[in-house]
Parts: structure tokens; sequence; C-alpha cells
């Protein structure tokens, strides 16, 4: 039998008949490295693949789709297969690569499943918040800008089934490769054992330390509508007019390959899965909704731009464009969203609200502490019941599910993002609402699970330390027992058996808000500092008028940009005739509702600076 070689990420091994020779050859893109290293006085190799060095061109105007060359120095930062950021050192059990399993006593600390079940409550209707659902919404559509994971395939492509129908299949490998299943007191799904595979990670060739891979550009560059790489880039883009690919009545286009059917489920013979820059687009109607307005406010501008430059040709007016929806993107996102949800003093703390100035030192990337907790706090925010015309759907229905914004030739889309506007996003906490239970992950990826569960797995794969870790790292007390926090805190005891086991997404949700925002203080400043190094570390940023941006907007063009509103948005890519001013909060005095036509609320969009566009 052959000797297991040490795990070499990125390439492929074989052995040859005698076992004794192996061949190891890096994937497409990667190059061996050979480390020596020294284990019981004997020198050997431990070969090591690494992504190829790249070389960029300062001078280019235009951000590259795959995030890559954004920063000069470190031109990988913050690009398609970048690894994730450590806000604070990992604390897998062994230090490399292992999940967080055992707690502070040495005892194995309480299941995800357990942790789910005993401590989090359900909830049918949503707790009231003065931000319409559109918030909560958006906040997905941008995660799906900033962070998307993958869990392992077997060799064939497949899904992992950890579980094996009886209980936990051991023979996968409990606690390390590929599987790390969840356990459940009662037994839901399947025998009390919840399928959860382990996230595709890098190991790094100097520390052999384990981390997970980002599959889009951690930066907010509109990945979500144009892709992260080429190929999907250019399977989306129409090549006329600089205008991306259409369905009938302007919704996405359909996925490539009629027989991908993933993360997507159809109702009729005439549904069909949307395709755009990120693949879970299909996942929630609102979110599918929030696509399908930005794909067609690239047309609306495209348009517009050749109007003007009647000599552009496609490249150069996809290109521009694309700058311009990134703006808005980026516009809506730290002006519209962000203070919502962080509140006004974590917005300065942060250096939010600084004057723009780009930072090259800044490493550019996501923390992931963000990825598997901060930014999950919006699982908490949905709503049960989503309005739809004249009725109230409940979550499970509407999700995966193209039909409720394609029927109607496309009337489902307007009463899609209607309904959001006048629904409520929930409350940041402890309930979840119902629709996150079994029925909804009865997929073979997340069989028998609830989202929160998957959660809080999850940070135990990446290796996050736990809640007071990160308390600490923030600046704030760390909590020394379950007396120090707020009642939602206490009822942790329940499961945990020492403050410091608690998992950073449970102690996070179970913060009260900062004053006028929406989160506790711990996601507030994971989310400010992730925000801020997105903003500052990009050289791109829409207000970056320095050298170090060869493609800097004009003065003018900035403030068409500032002055444009996510509502103004709303007015010109759906049929909507009234709106608030500003279409994060419900109507109230400082936020009238008012007819698209009003322009003194509803500012139109200014493109005169993008007139003479000739001769780029
Ligand atoms: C109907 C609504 C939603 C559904 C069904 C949903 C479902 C999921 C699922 C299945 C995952 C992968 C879990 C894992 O394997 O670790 C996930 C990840 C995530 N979700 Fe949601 N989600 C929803 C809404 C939201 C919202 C509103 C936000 C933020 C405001 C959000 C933020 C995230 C983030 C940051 C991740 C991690 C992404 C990654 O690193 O790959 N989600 N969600
Ligand atoms: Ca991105």
């Amino acid at each position: 039998q052959c000797k297991n070689y040490p795990e070499v990420s990125n390439a492929d091994v074989s052995y040859a008949e005698n076992c004794q020779d192996v061949t190891i050859t890096c994937k497409t893109g990667y190059q061996m490295i050979q480390q020596m290293t020294c284990t019981n006085n004997v020198w050997m190799y431990q070969p090591c693949c690494q992504l190829k060095p790249i070389s960029c061109n300062a001078a280019m105007r235009y951000r590259t789709i795959d995030g890559t060359c954004n920063n000069l120095h470190k031109p990988r930062d913050g690009s398609f297969k970048d690894t994730l950021l450590r806000l604070v050192p990992n604390a897998y059990e062994d230090g490399k690569h292992l999940p967080r399993f055992n707690g502070f006593d040495g005892y194995l600390l309480p299941s995800a499943g357990e942790i789910s079940q005993k401590v989090l409550t359900n909830v049918s209707e949503p707790a009231l918040t003065p931000l319409a659902n559109l918030h909560q919404v958006f906040g997905q559509f941008l995660a799906h800008d900033i962070v998307l994971t993958k869990t392992l395939k077997t060799p064939s492509g497949g899904n992992y089934k950890c579980c094996k129908g009886t209980g936990i299949d051991e023979t996968l490998g409990l606690r390390g490769e590929p599987c790390y299943p969840i356990k459940w007191p009662n037994p839901v799904g399947d025998d009390g054992c919840g399928n959860f595979v382990r996230a595709v990670g890098e190991i790094d060739c100097k520390s052999r330390v384990r981390e997970p891979t980002n599959f889009i550009t951690a930066f907010v560059d509109g990945s979500g509508v144009y892709g992260s790489t080429e190929d999907e880039s250019n399977s989306l883009r129409s090549f006329v007019g600089g205008k991306l690919t259409i369905s009938a009545h302007a919704l996405l286009p359909a996925r490539s390959n009629p027989d991908d059917k993933s993360n997507c489920i159809l109702f009729t013979d005439n549904d069909f899965c949307f395709d755009a820059g990120d693949k879970r687009v299909n996942e929630v109607s609102g979110l599918t909704a929030l696509h399908i307005v930005f794909m067609r406010y690239h047309n609306l501008i495209a348009q517009q731009l050749s109007t003007m430059n009647p000599s552009l040709d496609d490249e150069i007016l996809f290109q521009e464009t694309r700058r311009i929806i990134v703006a808005i993107i980026q516009k809506i996102t730290y002006q519209e969203y962000l203070p919502l949800l962080i509140g006004p003093a974590a917005m300065s703390q942060y250096g939010l609200t600084e004057p723009y100035s780009y930072n090259p030192n800044i490493s550019p990337g996501v923390f992931s502490s963000f990825s598997a907790a901060a930014l999950r706090y919006g699982h908490s925010s949905v709503p049960n019941k989503w309005t739809y015309g004249n009725s109230r759907l409940p979550l499970s229905e509407l999700f995966q599910r193209p039909f409720y914004t394609q029927t109607r030739d496309g009337e489902g889309y307007e009463d899609t993002i209607k309904g959001m506007l006048v629904d409520s996003s929930q409350e940041i906490d402890l309930a979840f609402n119902g629709g996150f239970q079994v029925d909804l992950f009865n997929t073979d990826a997340f069989a028998g699970n609830t989202l929160a569960a998957i959660n809080i797995q999850r940070g135990r794969d990446f290796g996050l330390p736990s809640y007071n870790t990160f308390r600490e790292a923030c600046g704030l007390p760390r909590l020394n027992s379950f007396n120090d926090g707020t009642a939602q805190f206490n009822r942790l005891q329940m499961v945990y058996s020492h403050v410091d086991d608690v998992d950073l997404y449970i102690g996070g949700l179970s913060e009260d808000p900062v004053t006028d925002g929406f989160v506790g203080p711990t996601f507030a400043c994971i989310i400010g500092r992730q925000f801020k190094i997105l903003k500052f570390g990009d050289r791109f940023w829409f207000e970056n008028a320095q050298p170090s941006n060869p493609s800097g907007f004009s003065e003018g063009q900035m403030n068409a940009i500032r002055n444009l509103t996510f509502s103004r948005v709303f007015c010109v890519a759906a049929n909507i005739s009234s709106i608030p001013a500003f279409a994060f909060s419900h109507e109230a005095n400082d936020n009238v509702l008012a007819p698209c036509a009003d322009f003194s609320i509803h500012q139109r969009f200014d493109y005169e600076p993008w007139r003479n566009l000739q001769g780029i």
C-alpha cells in the first residue's frame, strides 16, 4: 500500500506502481515551491504549490474583472481566489486547520445543533424595525459582492454526504476533512446528524495554516453584476453598445447550461434559472430583483452614454458604464446602507467618514470573522412573510424560485420590489424566522440543519476564536460571567459551560444594538473595520482622484454619483410611481414619500459630466 504523502493544496498527486515514486503536479496558474523542513533531525522537502506571481500595468484605466492588480505591491490581494484575512489569530484546535471543538474546560463545545435548538427562538411574524425589508436584501446583495466561500466536493464534483442515513459517518473524518457534520440533540433531519462540509481553503506554504478561499472579488466592485472572472464576465455581455445580455421583458439571462439547476427550483415549464455575476442570484426573490435592478440600470446608462458619445465602441461603453455602476453601488453601500446598520458613532470610530485617501499599505481582503459571523447578522433580519402583490408569502416559498420575479411577463419583479419597500427588516437578535428551518435546507448540501447552526459550525470550521476574543480586539470589555451581558446573553448558559466558549455568531447576536444602529458593538466593529479596508484599500474607489488612480472621476462626475439615491435607481429601473426619498427607511417626516416625477426629491442622474468621452 502506498504511504500517504503530505497533503499538497492545488496539486494533483499520483503514485507510481512501486509506491515509492510520487508525482506532484501543481494546477494551472500555480507553481511548485520546495521547502526544506526538519523532522526528527532529518531534513526533507515539503512540496507546496503557490499561485504564480503576476505583473501589473499601473496605468490601467479600469479595474480588472478578477480584482488583481488593484494593489500594485500585492496584486492578488482582494482578488478572486485570494484567501480570507484574520482580525485576530486563528483558534483552530491544532493551530493549523482543525476546527475549534474543545471548550475552555477541555470538554467538547456544545454542538451547533444544540445551540440552535435551545437558545434561538422562532418567530413567525417580524418584530418591526423602521428599516425597509430592502435594507437586509441589499445586505445580502452586498455580501454576494464581497465574499463567496465554497465547500469541498467529491473528486467527481458531487456533494459529500456526511451523515449517510444512520447518524454521523465516522469514516468521512469527523473533525478533519471533508466532513464536520452537525450533531442534533433531538433527532431532526438525519438521525441527529446535519450534513456539513468544510470550506475550501488554501494551506499557506510557509505557516502550513489553512485559510478559506474567497471565490469572488473582495472589493465592492459590482462583481455580483459582472462576475469575478473574464469568462464569467464575457458570458454576461452582449458585446453590442456596452450592454449586458437580457432575456424577454428585460430580465436577467438564463444560465448557459439549462440543465444546471443548482440552488434553483423550477415551478412551471416556463421558468428558467437566472444567471448573473454571482451564482447565488436565485437564492431568494428579493435578491434576484436587485440583480435585475442593477443589470437594467447598467443597460440604461450604456444607452445614454452611447447617445451622448456616438463614436465610442462596445468595449469602452461597457467599461465606462461598469465604472459608473460600481461607483453607484459604493455610494449606496457607504452613504445609505452602512450608516443605518452600524450607526453614526461606529461610522466615525472606524474611520468611514474621513475624506478619501488611498492607502497602498492596506491589504484589501475579507476577514473570516466578517464572512462567517458579522455579515451573517442578516440571517436574523429576514422576515418570514413577504408582501407580493395582494398576498404575503412565507420565505420558504420564495426561496430559490426565479418564478416569482419572472412570472406575468416580469410583473412579478415589480411586485417583489414594491413588497421590499413596504415590508420591514426584522430585529437583529437571537430570534430567527421559522422559514430558516429544516425544510428550507432539505437539499443534499445542507440536509437536516438550520441556517443558524450552519453559521455557528462555519465559524468553527474557519477556526474563529470565541466571542470574548473579538470583544477584546474591538476594545470592548470581556464578559466574565453570563450575567455580565444582556438578557439574551444570559440565556446562553443553558448550553455553554464557560463564557469564553461562546461562538462569535451567537455572542454577537445577543448584544443590544448600538445607538442609532441595528447591530451590537462587536458586529459594528468587525463590519466597520471590514468596510474601512474595502474603501481605503481600493485604488479604484470612486472618490480616488489622486494620481494612484489613472482613471479618477472628475469632480462633476463624483458629484453626480454622490447625488444619486437608491430611490432614484428604482424610479428608473422599475415601474414605481412613488417612493420615499431614501429607500432603506420607511416613509417618515424626514423621509417623505414622493412621486418619482418630483425631481426636487428624486433628483435625476446628471449625465452631463460624461459628455465628450471621445478620445479615451
Ligand atoms: C433568504 C435569505 C437568505 C438565505 C436563504 C441565505 C442563505 C445562506 C446560505 C445557505 C449560506 C451558506 C452557509 C454556509 O455554508 O456557511 C449563506 C451565507 C452567507 N450569508 Fe446568507 N442567506 C440569506 C440572506 C442573507 C442576508 C440578508 C445577509 C446579509 C445581510 C447574508 C449574508 C451572508 C454571508 C455574509 C454569508 C457568507 C458568505 C460566504 O462567505 O460564502 N445572507 N447564506
Ligand atoms: Ca466584489
